[in-house]
């Protein structure tokens, strides 16, 4: 599936100049700095432009070309904003109920109980909308565009409203719509955590272009890339969970690469996680240790020592082509003769880790 986006856009001193041909499966995050065109680029999407110069195709859709713009709803986009736009005099179910009772029945694919469930929505239905926190006004905004059985999901930064733990808790949704419902979504965030969590694919952009799109596994394995501009780098895995033999203790593995974890709140296991690990919470030492704290020593190799602001980031290979980053101190990387090719320990705190 794809979407391809071509336009020369101009409102006012600001030109949006987009040629790209974007891999529509999963979750794909467009990151950029404020005022880069993020929401510009959105709106050509979902067809808030007819008067834009672009042609925009879905699948083997003509959405826009020079002469026709396929309006909003014809194109079965669903849209969530920072703040969830519900009907404050409908509750719950019937805000629910709004676009799918407006959706053709032979187009709707998913079903109140389906959606209600996977967004853990089912005990409140009869709720009036105003009666509810954030992040679940939010839930039922994202339960709201799903029942209009949307081709495409965008979320222009959906969760920006939230505080860090509802942002946490909502996470994990949006990852479960993508994977059972099979619907594609593309989402605007600022957040580094939060794409690094989520998405497949990052589109980068900067000053109304595309500079860089790629798999969210090659943007963090890439210490150039514009996510670690203003970000401290972090490393993603991709795996399972296990619980170990202590409460609160689990061993994440992804096949190749394993991390012993310390988690606050109990985790399903043998379901997909992604951990995060900050270059800040990384050490090395030139041999395995014993009698420490660092519950994970990892064998591995210097790929590349860069000088960090007034530090230096140590880019380590791992098993299975991973990659990890640790912050270090120049005085750090001239005592233990940090250089390229060289085998080290990895050592990273389970207490660091968070999924
Ligand atoms: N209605 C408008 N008319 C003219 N120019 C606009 C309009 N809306 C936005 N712009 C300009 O278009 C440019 C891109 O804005 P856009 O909202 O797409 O950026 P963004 O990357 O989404 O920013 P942010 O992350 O701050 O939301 C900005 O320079 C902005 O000032």
């Amino acid at each position: 599936m794809t979407l391809q986006i071509h336009t020369q856009w101009q409102r006012d001193d600001f030109q949006l100049a987009v040629d790209c041909t974007l891999a529509t499966q999963g979750i794909t995050a467009l990151f950029g700095r404020s005022g880069c065109g993020k929401t510009s680029l959105l709106r050509i999407i979902a067809g808030l432009e007819p008067r834009a110069q672009a042609d925009v195709r879905f699948n083997d859709k003509v959405w826009q070309d020079e002469n026709n713009c396929v309006p909003l709803h014809q194109r079965r986009i669903g849209l969530v904003f920072q703040e969830p736009s519900l009907l404050p005099h409908l509750n719950v179910r019937d805000n629910l109920l709004y676009g799918f009772k407006r959706t053709p029945v032979a187009e709707r694919r998913l079903s109140l109980d389906a959606v209600t469930q996977i967004l853990d929505i089912d005990t409140f239905l009869e709720r009036p909308v105003n009666a509810l926190s954030g992040g679940q006004k939010q839930r039922v905004a994202l339960g709201r565009a799903l029942l209009a059985s949307p081709h495409l999901l965008l979320l222009d930064e959906p969760f920006a409203a939230l505080d860090t733990q509802t942002k946490s808790e909502i996470l994990p949704y949006i990852r479960k719509l993508a994977d059972e419902f099979a619907v594609p979504i593309i989402f605007i965030s600022h957040d580094v955590r939060e794409i690094q969590k989520l998405a497949d694919h990052i589109v980068f952009m900067e000053q109304g272009n595309i500079i860089k799109s790629m798999t969210i596994h090659a943007a963090s394995a890439d210490i150039h890339s514009p996510f670690f501009v203003e970000n401290t780098p972090a490393a993603v895995f991709e795996g399972e969970l296990v619980a170990a033999e202590t409460p609160g203790s689990y061993v994440f593995s992804d096949g190749a690469v394993q991390l012993r974890l310390s988690l606050p709140t109990p985790k399903k296991c043998n379901q997909k996680y992604r951990v995060r690990v900050l270059a800040t919470d990384v050490a090395i030492s030139l041999h395995q240790l014993s009698g420490v704290s660092f519950q994970n020593q990892l064998a591995a190799k210097v790929l590349k020592v860069t000088p960090f602001h007034a530090h230096c980031l140590i880019t380590l290979g791992l098993p299975g082509e991973h990659t990890l980053f640790a912050e270090v101190s120049t005085y750090a990387v001239e005592s233990l003769s940090l250089v390229e090719g060289k085998e080290v320990v990895a050592l990273v705190k389970a207490v660091a880790l968070v999924e």
